[in-house]
């Protein structure tokens, strides 16, 4: 099964809970534009390199699309559908004015150099500047992709269409970018721990964490565990793991990792591999990296009490099942992992407004957003009977679709 096989099959669960018309839910899940171009760009030995560069734009009933760019060698169509498809239900979820994007393109960013990966993003850019922009669709950072690439896509809009900050989000905070939008999706995830555990009638203080994947999200999401008094027992990234059964001390690993581009190695410690992570009996398992890292081949195998999706589509279907029958509680990415695209909006509406918030004002309603966002997907859970993934869709698919109803076609 493919990552777009998973996401419409997600979406038909929690269709036929609803009892949504066959019309319905063919369009809502049929996205409204591909844009597939070529990116072609010289390399710095002089050879002239092509890649493919995509952007999906799914569904634009409740405002621009939105959704990050991916740079990964996997990157292709059907990923980017999935992850596309997904921003459309997370945005809802949180309730932002927006609709749901995504694009990537099929390169290593760890590969090339900084001039290559400028010349690449600048040609992806003059590929597809005239179907993005603060009203269409909003490119944010992903995997492989951060600030620096940002001001990149900002810089090369601007050329054909003028002063436009908020064309992107999660540009450097120097050059138009919010306070908080680096930290926010790691945050996120913090508080919806914080969430889980009040649910649970347990302190956050001591509980155990395994998380998987240390880039952007997982690191400020290790750090915010860490300072509310979880105990963070273990955390890998693409070259292995670390784990201290004590709890590691993320001050110190984030330091390490900075210096030694991994987690490996990292004293007061021992080595573990990303599938013993996985399978590590803590009270929160949380993968931060990437797609359909939990498959039925080794979900039997988890321990977690709870698994925090801070990462799009880590589980699927038939995992999600068996954690169903294990009692094992989901908190699905489009509600865990909101909180980047939900200060990707606050940047915007700084953007729009010329006005820039204080990191406290970003930091207090980001809370309220994800707080105010769990309370609602538990509500619609308790009251349908449904698990949280199934809660959130409805959620999510409820709005788009009254949107659409109410707008017209
Ligand atoms: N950035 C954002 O704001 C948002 C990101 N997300 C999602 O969060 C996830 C992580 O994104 P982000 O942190 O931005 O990406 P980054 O590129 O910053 O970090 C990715 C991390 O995943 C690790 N990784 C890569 N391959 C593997 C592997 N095979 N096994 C274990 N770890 C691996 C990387 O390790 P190494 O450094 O060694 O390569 C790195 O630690 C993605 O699923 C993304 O879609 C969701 C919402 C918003
Ligand atoms: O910040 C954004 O606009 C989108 C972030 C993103 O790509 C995601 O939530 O998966």
């Amino acid at each position: 099964m493919s990552a777009a096989d998973d996401a419409q099959r997600y979406f038909d669960h929690a269709a036929e809970v609803m009892g949504l018309s066959a019309n319905m839910r063919k369009l809502l899940s049929t996205p409204l534009r591909e844009v597939r171009v070529q990116v072609a760009v010289e390399m710095d030995d002089g050879q002239v390199q092509t890649y493919i560069g995509y952007r999906i734009q799914h569904d634009k009933a409740r405002g621009p699309m939105k959704g990050g760019l991916r740079f990964h060698p996997e990157v292709d169509t059907g990923e980017v559908f999935a992850l596309a498809s997904l921003m459309t239900w997370k945005t809802a979820v949180v309730n932002l004015p927006y609709g749901g994007a995504k694009g990537g393109i099929a390169i290593d960013p760890k590969k090339l150099s900084q001039g290559e990966l400028e010349r690449i993003t600048r040609k992806f850019v003059d590929e597809i500047h005239d179907v993005i922009g603060p009203d269409k669709d909003i490119p944010a950072p992903d995997m492989g992709t951060n600030a620096q690439v940002m001001a990149w896509i900002m810089n090369q809009y601007e050329k054909y269409h003028g002063f436009s900050p908020a064309c992107v989000t999660g540009k450097p905070v120097d050059l138009h970018g919010a306070e908080g939008r680096e930290e926010a999706t790691g945050r996120g995830v913090g508080i919806i721990a914080r969430c889980l555990a009040g649910r649970l009638k347990k302190p956050i203080t001591g509980m155990t964490v395994a998380l998987q994947g240390f880039g952007n999200v997982g690191s400020f999401c290790a750090r915010f565990l860490h300072e509310m008094g979880a105990k963070v027992v273990a955390v890998s990234d693409a070259f292995g793991g670390v784990r201290n059964r004590n709890g590691l001390n993320i001050p110190k690993l984030l330091e390490y990792s900075a210096t030694n581009g991994k987690v490996s190695g990292f004293p007061e410690s021992d080595e573990i591999s990303n599938p013993e992570l996985l399978a590590l009996d803590v009270d929160i398992l949380i993968p931060a990296a990437l797609g359909g890292v939990l498959h039925k081949g080794n979900a039997a195998d988890v321990r977690a009490k709870a698994i925090i999706e801070a990462a799009n589509g880590p589980t699927t279907p038939e995992a999600d099942e068996i954690f169903e029958k294990k009692e094992i509680i989901v908190v699905p990415d489009i509600l865990a992992n909101a909180g980047g695209v939900t200060v990707s909006y606050f940047e915007w509406v700084q953007n729009r407004q010329y006005f820039k918030w204080k990191l406290d004002q970003v930091r207090e309603q980001l809370e309220n957003v994800m707080s105010e966002s769990f309370d609602r997907v538990w509500s619609v859970a308790e009251e349908k009977k449904v698990h949280l993934r199934t809660a959130a869709y409805i959620l999510g698919i409820g709005r788009v679709g009254r949107a659409t109803v109410t707008g017209g076609i």
